[in-house]
């Protein structure tokens, strides 16, 4: 078909490519009565044949895209695969319960996932999300339906997904993936947040990507506007091919920035800096002129894998990005996992809502050796640059006073096994939670900064999921109760000589960066690749001027008027 879909707008660009869909079949059991219980048997072994060889290809390819490290989680499905105290049981059930390899394979896997989940032991508890894992992988091998592979796609493609999990994004190929769109999902979701790190045109939300999109449609994903094309007419493919060139043009001019301070017209700095996922993202950041990591988002070394990461895998991780960035400022934000960032291998229970759940600080605070494993790498690395620690999801006082107080524990414990530690580590929190923004003020006696969270606080403030595109009317940057918590936010820390910055993704909004230049924001967080487009920008503001507008934004009453009066004193920039 020819079509229009109209989502919202994640990542810059604009790309041209064959549809691949990235959907997890039905792999829904039946139970049948089989008297012929040997042809099961043999059934079951033909699809053990087929998911090795497919195992077989795939920790091949990971071994060599991703490394080694990644590839190990294959292996380990491949030894679940050739497991006798699995396959074993579920010939034994197919032959006495006369019954199809489907059911036996579902029944008998299950009960030992239960098992193993059950167990409180890290190790079997790896056991039971792999052997889930191989046990789709028999399912559809069964059920003559296809898994999605994408860390095998080997040609130019633009994904087509109802979702696209942080894992998933993880494993695309930035070579053949030239973008992607999804049914669900908002501008903050963590595929939106990577798709812009790795600089893949997206467009999430258009709620029909896979019920009108073919495999091998041609699509263009507009980035820029929120548009996918589906099959485009000539005209506009044409209009596309200008569009894009254009816009390239624009990056070129902006790249002369790069090795630029970020001043006002009015000769005030502020400090662009970036938001990270793994210290691979630092090539981005050098290339994009940031001045420092606002936010290394580590969760993302704890996924893609089986188990947690070692003091060890992650002392390298953390010195890798300090010597990187050459004694530019560092702020790393401990473990933030839970809402939409899930670590299978934790088991943790499935909650009714994740995104008020057990998560971040909590769940550190309560599994504390996972907490003390990564401060006491980070603690070690300090030495190798400047480094700032922040805590996540940080609601109440106390919170914080837990988290530092482990941190100092960890440090007397270093510093009396002779392990050299910074002296000069800033300790600063997220303000994500509206309860931290409205005593703000009584959080600035005690932490050395803050950097301010839009992407939750914006959720938590409005009660509207960031995931959830039917409510993403709800989703308001430049809604006067947002802008009056940042600015709280902002007066707070700078009352008690501290500074404040964000690292939600309304900082690097062409929209927003006027507003929070005349609150007052100090640093700005952002994607790498919205940098140069924001000093560009900065540079045509006047510090005084957007005082004067912010004063009045926050005395609007609609996130409209704001909008409206924000474009009315600022030149668009793209
Ligand atoms: C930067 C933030 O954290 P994350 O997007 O990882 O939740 C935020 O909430 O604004
Ligand atoms: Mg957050």
């Amino acid at each position: 078909m020819v079509g229009l879909l109209k989502g919202i707008a994640a990542s810059d660009g604009i790309a041209f490519a064959k549809a691949y869909r990235l959907l997890e079949p039905d792999l829904t059991v039946e139970k049948r009565t089989e008297s012929d219980t040997a042809a099961e048997v043999k059934r079951f072994r033909a699809a053990l044949k087929k998911s090795e060889t497919e195992l077989e290809v795939i920790k091949e390819k990971a071994r060599r895209d991703l490394g080694d490290d990644k590839a190990a989680i294959f292996e380990a499905h491949l030894l679940v695969l050739n497991d006798p105290e699995l396959t074993g049981p579920i010939e034994e059930k197919i032959k006495s319960d006369s019954v199809n390899v489907e059911f036996a394979l579902e029944e008998t896997a299950n009960m030992f996932i239960g098992m193993f989940e059950a167990m409180e032991n890290e190790y079997m508890k790896e056991r039971a999300a792999d052997i889930k894992d191989v046990t789709k992988r028999i399912l559809a091998a069964l059920l003559g339906v296809e898994l999605p592979a994408p860390a095998l796609i080997a040609e130019e493609v633009v994904v087509v997904a109802e979702d696209l999990t942080p894992s998933m994004t993880a494993q695309l190929n930035r070579e053949f993936v030239k973008g992607f769109t999804t049914d669900i999902g908002g501008r903050t979701s963590h595929s939106a947040i990577m798709a812009r790190s790795l600089e893949i045109p997206a467009v999430v939300g258009t709620k029909n990507a896979t019920s009108d999109i073919q495999n091998g449609d041609l699509i263009i994903i507009d980035g820029l506007q929120g548009e996918v094309h589906i099959n485009p007419t000539e005209e506009v493919a044409s209009e596309y091919k200008k569009r894009s060139e254009a816009y390239q043009q624009q990056r070129l001019e902006w790249a002369k920035l790069v090795n630029e301070q970020t001043v006002t017209a009015d000769g005030h700095h502020v400090e662009l800096a970036a938001n990270i996922g793994t210290h691979e993202d630092l090539k981005g950041v050098k290339a994009n002129g940031g001045e420092g990591i606002g936010l290394y988002r580590t969760e993302f070394l704890y996924m893609g894998r089986d188990s947690l990461p070692t003091e060890e895998e992650q002392f390298t991780a953390y010195k890798a990005v300090l010597e990187g960035m050459e004694g530019k400022p560092v702020v790393v934000r401990t473990l933030d996992i839970g809402g939409d960032k899930e670590l299978p291998y934790l088991n943790l229970p499935h909650e009714m809502n994740p995104f008020l759940g057990f998560r971040a600080i909590r769940l550190c605070l309560e599994e504390q050796d996972i907490f003390r494993t990564q401060l006491r790498a980070l603690l070690r690395a300090s030495v190798h640059g400047n480094l700032k620690i922040m805590f996540p999801m940080i609601a109440t006082v106390n919170e914080f006073r837990e988290a530092k107080a482990v941190l100092l524990e960890e440090r007397a414990k270093l510093e009396s096994e002779g392990t050299a530690v910074s002296e000069n580590i800033e300790l600063g929190i997220m303000v994500e939670i509206p309860s931290t923004a409205v005593i703000a003020d009584l959080f600035a006696k005690e932490v050395d900064f803050f950097s301010i969270g839009t992407n939750d606080l914006i959720q938590y403030t409005m009660a509207a999921d960031r995931m959830n595109e039917r409510v993403s009317y709800l989703y308001q940057p430049y809604n006067p109760s947002i802008l009056r918590l940042v600015k709280m936010v902002i007066e707070a820390a700078h009352k008690e000589g501290k500074w404040a910055g964000m690292c939600g993704e309304m900082a690097g909004d062409e929209l927003a960066i006027p507003l929070l230049l005349g609150l007052g924001l100090d640093e700005f967080s952002m994607s790498a690749t919205s940098i140069l487009k924001a000093r560009a920008q900065l540079k045509h503001l006047s510090k005084s001027d957007m005082e004067a507008l912010a004063a009045e934004a926050i005395t609007l009453s609609t996130a409209e008027e704001v909008v409206e009066r924000v474009q009315a004193s600022t030149q668009k920039i793209i």
